[in-house]
C-alpha cells in the first residue's frame, strides 16, 4: 500500500488561487445556475429526494462531487423552502496522512463542519481481497457510511454521484455484466432499515463540476486510494474513453444512455428480475 493515485484517475489542478468563500459560495446559484443549481434543484423536486422533517447525512470524500455537493445543501438550507437538517460526515478509510489533512483544510476553508471518522476499510480490503479489492472496499465504504448515518439519527445518505457515473455505469452493466440495470437517483437500504441514499447531482454533468473546482481554487482530493493504485486496471475509465471516443459520430449518445433508463420497453426485453424474482416474456405466454 504505497501508491497514491491508481491508473486512469483525473488529477484536476485549480486554475487560480482559492477564491473568497464568499465569492465561491455566491457562485453556485449566479455563475453556475444553469449547470449546477438548477439541475441539483430539479433532481430533488424530480424525485423528492429532500422533504420536511428530513435529517440528511452527505457523505464527504472530499473530492470534487462531495464538495460540490455539500455546498449546494448548505445553499439550500439557506434559500429552500423545505425545512431539514443536514450532517456532513467524511470517513477516513486509512488515507495517507497529507489527503487526511488535505480533507480537513478544504472542509474548514469551505465552512463544511465534517463528522470525520476512522475506518480501516483500505487495510482490510487489502488483506482479504488482494487481487480485486475495490468491490470489497466499496461494500465495506457503503456499511461504514451508512452506520454512521444511522448513529447520527438521519434518515437520508447522500451520494455525490453524477450524470456522467450514471450512464457510465449503465454502459459498464452492459459491456462487462450482461445485465441492463443503472444506478437510481433514490434508493431504499436492504440492510439499514429506514435509510435511504440519495443522488442529487443525479442531472450534474462532470465537466461542469471540474469547471467550478477549478475557478474556485480549490485542490480536491484526487484519487486517494491506497490499495487498487496501478493493482486492477480501471474498466470505468476505459468505458468513459469509449464513451467520448462515440460522441463525434453518433449524436446525443450521453442523452441517449441516459435515457435508455427511462424508456425501457418491457413488452421488447427477454427477461427481468423483480425484488430478486426472475421473468421471462414467455410468461405472457402461459398465462393466456
Ligand atoms: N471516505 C468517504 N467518506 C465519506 N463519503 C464518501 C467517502 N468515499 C466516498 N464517499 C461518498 O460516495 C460518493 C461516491 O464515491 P466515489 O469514490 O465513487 O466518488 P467520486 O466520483 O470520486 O466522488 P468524489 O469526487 O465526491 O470523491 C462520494 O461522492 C461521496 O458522497
Amino acid at each position: 500500500m504505497s501508491e497514491l493515485a491508481g491508473k486512469g484517475c483525473a488529477v484536476i489542478v485549480p486554475f487560480d488561487e482559492r477564491q473568497p468563500l464568499k465569492d465561491i459560495e455566491k457562485s453556485i446559484i449566479k455563475k453556475y445556475r444553469k449547470h449546477l443549481w438548477s439541475k441539483f434543484i430539479k433532481a430533488i423536486r424530480d424525485y423528492k429526494l429532500v422533504e420536511e422533517g428530513d435529517k440528511i447525512a452527505v457523505a464527504i470524500s472530499g473530492g470534487k462531487d462531495s464538495i460540490i455537493m455539500a455546498k449546494m445543501f448548505q445553499e439550500l438550507k439557506r434559500h429552500g423552502q423545505v425545512n431539514f437538517e443536514v450532517e456532513f460526515i467524511a470517513m477516513d478509510p486509512g488515507y495517507h496522512k497529507d489527503i487526511r489533512q488535505l480533507l480537513i483544510d478544504n472542509c474548514e476553508y469551505l465552512d463544511i463542519p465534517i463528522h470525520l471518522f476512522d475506518s480501516r476499510i483500505f487495510e482490510i480490503a487489502d488483506e482479504i481481497a488482494k487481487d480485486y479489492p475495490c468491490y470489497m472496499c466499496a461494500r465495506m465504504r457503503r456499511g461504514a457510511l451508512y452506520a454512521k448515518a444511522e448513529e447520527l439519527g438521519c434518515n437520508k445518505l447522500a451520494l455525490g454521484h453524477h450524470y456522467d457515473d450514471v450512464i457510465e455505469t449503465t454502459m459498464m452493466n452492459l459491456l462487462c455484466a450482461g445485465n441492463f440495470k443503472t444506478m437510481l437517483p433514490k434508493l431504499n437500504s436492504t440492510n439499514f432499515d429506514g435509510i435511504q441514499i440519495i443522488r442529487p447531482l443525479y442531472y450534474i454533468r462532470e465537466e461542469q463540476i471540474i469547471k467550478f473546482i477549478q475557478n474556485s481554487g480549490i485542490w480536491p482530493l484526487n484519487c486517494a486510494c491506497m490499495v487498487a493504485a496501478k493493482k486492477t486496471g480501471n474498466k470505468r475509465y476505459e468505458i468513459k474513453e469509449l464513451i467520448k471516443s462515440l460522441e463525434p459520430n453518433f449524436k446525443d449518445v450521453e442523452k441517449s444512455i441516459f435515457k435508455a433508463a427511462q424508456n425501457v420497453n418491457i413488452d421488447s426485453v427477454l427477461g427481468w428480475q423483480q425484488d430478486g424474482v426472475k421473468h421471462s416474456f414467455l410468461e405472457k405466454y402461459d398465462e393466456i
